[in-house]
């Protein structure tokens, strides 16, 4: 099967250049890449107009399979992956069982073949059972196919117990992402401490939760040289901290999602438990650290942190509802309208942190516009307009805080080892 893209912008993430380029998939590669290609194919894709880039890859992602799949499947997970034009996901462990065993890598990876087609990566815990007590096996699990090791939904509090897992991860050269929110800080609290947490009364999640265990992770990766990746970047502080530790040459990186380039927490006031998220969104002066953070590139990533719930969970009242929101499916056109269109960031710096940089950083063979690399693409439509609504979600999550939300900017195709595994109609 070969498949011609014709006249599309492709997006060059690496040497940071968009050009008017035509592409040939042969075989499930990249075969020529040129501008007025004469090749045979058997399907033709006109592109002009659009926009050609290497498939997202998406770092922080919530599967909920095994064991909570009224929230999310494989299946359907990985369908809203192709929808919102991501051709990789990783997906964290924080699942029932916890993914802390060699078996349970086999799951996912067994289940995955029957996905949408979009790569599956899982993600190894820190610790048993996400407990916080006792290591896991960190090489048995990469033997199995774990790609890096996370709590991610727990902070890991014990700080002997993560220096431990990061001189084992250190020898397997495997990155850690952290979940950085000091318990005993925030435990049972739903929003952020500030106005908004005072208006209701509530006691809120301190940003210094967060900016005390940043420091203290960048500065274990100081220590022990290994990879330490800090998970859902909310605080302007957070952002401070990282940038300086990064100048001292430690192996650190660290994501953001787009809540919290988005949004505030005055958003808990007029959708309640529907904004509730982990770290939970901050203040404006936090989302112009974030955006700052992604401008200088010391916010490597923009990764979704999809965490899908039930209708019914979601329904609960603020305090009793869980954490998080669907990502998957509104995340690309979200950072194009809150990054590209407001000419905050151009294209190629957008794509890198969103598909070459997680790549990079989970050693993945991925993000990169070159022959006879996988064909694994995203074609969207920059400029058209759309309303995001929750109904069309092949998601099972429907909990966006974005419903409604007027976007620009559209996936039109994503194509995965040269296979489409999701076109827009
Ligand atoms: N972000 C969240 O609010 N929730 C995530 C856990 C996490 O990513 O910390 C979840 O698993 O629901
Ligand atoms: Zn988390």
């Amino acid at each position: 099967m070969k498949i011609l893209i014709q006249h599309g912008r492709v997006v060059h993430p690496v040497t940071g250049t968009v050009l008017l380029q035509d592409l040939l998939i042969e075989d499930g590669k990249i075969a020529l890449l040129d501008r007025g290609l004469n090749a045979q194919a058997d399907l033709v894709i006109p592109a002009s107009g659009l926009v050609v880039c290497p498939g997202l890859v998406d770092m922080h992602v919530h599967l909920r399979d095994p064991g909570l799949t009224y929230k999310e499947d494989i299946l359907t997970g990985t369908a809203a992956a192709a929808h919102g034009g991501v051709t990789s996901v990783a997906c964290m462990a924080n699942t029932s069982p916890v993914v802390d065993s060699p078996e349970q890598i086999e799951y996912i990876l067994n289940r995955a073949r029957f996905g949408s087609g979009v790569h599956v990566y899982p993600i190894g815990a820190v610790s048993m059972g996400l407990r916080g007590e006792e290591p896991t096996d960190a090489e048995a699990l990469k033997k199995a196919g774990a790609i890096a090791l996370s709590d991610d939904g727990c902070n890991v509090d014990n700080a002997n117990l993560m220096r431990d897992v990061l001189i084992r991860a250190r020898r397997l050269d495997m990155p850690v992402l952290c979940h950085c929110e000091d318990t005993s800080m925030v435990e049972g609290r739903a929003v952020n401490e500030g106005s908004v947490s005072r208006q209701l009364w509530l006691e809120g999640r301190p940003a210094i939760a967060e900016e005390l265990v940043v420091m203290r992770d960048a500065m274990l990766a100081e220590e022990t040289g290994a990879h330490v990746h800090i998970c859902h970047v909310s605080t302007a502080r957070s952002v401070d901290i990282i940038r300086k530790m990064k100048k001292k040459g430690i192996h650190l990186t660290c994501e953001t999602c787009p809540q919290y380039f988005w949004l505030t927490e005055d958003e808990i006031l007029t959708q309640g438990s529907m904004a509730r998220v982990n770290p939970p969104l901050r203040t404006s002066q936090d989302v112009k650290g974030i955006l700052a953070g992604l401008k200088d590139g010391t916010i490597d990533v923009i990764a979704t942190d999809h965490a899908p719930h039930s209708a019914e969970e979601k329904a609960r009242p603020l305090t009793k509802a869980p954490s998080g929101m669907v990502g998957l499916e509104t995340s690309l056109a979200l950072t194009l309208t809150g990054l590209y269109h407001t000419g905050k960031m151009e294209l190629p710096d957008i794509i890198r942190r969103m598909s070459t940089n997680p790549a990079d950083i989970l050693h993945l063979p991925k993000g990169r516009m070159s022959l006879g690399v996988a064909a694994d693409l995203t074609i969207f439509d920059p400029d058209q307009e759309w309303t995001i609504d929750p109904e069309q979600f092949a998601s099972k999550g429907r909990n966006t805080p974005f419903a409604g939300t007027q976007v620009k900017g559209r996936v039109k195709y994503t194509i995965v080892d040269g296979q489409i595994v999701y076109q827009d109609t």
